[in-house]
């Protein structure tokens, strides 16, 4: 890390202090309850290699894309990979750096003219 990089965050560090909180625990700070459970569930199998399928649901507007979006920063500031897919465009682009899972993975799609996409 460069000379100036860890100069801004000692300076981060002393204006978080001063309210009380820390870059160590920063990162899922604004999560409620029931997000940082499953914030720290699937970024303990991230860290450990462990892995895992996880599925997330909620009703529309209960902060599912919140939690992605911390889930995503953190990994990121590690400098870890972190590929954004969802299964349609709009989704994707609700998503940092989001594309859709068959453009990310060249999943062949076959269409015809009966072909329908359900939402
Ligand atoms: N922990 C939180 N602190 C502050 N704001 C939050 C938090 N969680 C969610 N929000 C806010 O609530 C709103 C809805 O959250 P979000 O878009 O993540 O919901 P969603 O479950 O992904 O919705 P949908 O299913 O409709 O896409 C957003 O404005 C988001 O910024």
């Amino acid at each position: 890390m460069n000379d100036r990089k860890t100069l801004c965050l000692i300076e981060v560090e002393k204006l978080l202090h001063s309210n009380g909180k820390s870059q160590k625990n920063l990162n899922n700070a604004n999560l409620t309850q029931e997000q940082s459970s499953v914030y720290n569930r699937i970024i303990d199998s991230v860290w450990t290699g462990a892995g895992g399928f996880f599925s997330l649901y909620g009703y529309g507007g209960t902060g599912k894309t919140f939690l992605w979006n911390s889930l995503y920063a953190t990994i990121r500031s590690k400098c870890s990979i972190v590929l954004n897919v969802a299964s349609s465009c709009i989704a994707a682009l609700l998503l940092p750096e989001g594309r859709t899972a068959h453009s990310t993975f060249a999943i062949p799609f076959l269409l015809n003219e009966e072909s329908t996409f359900d939402i």
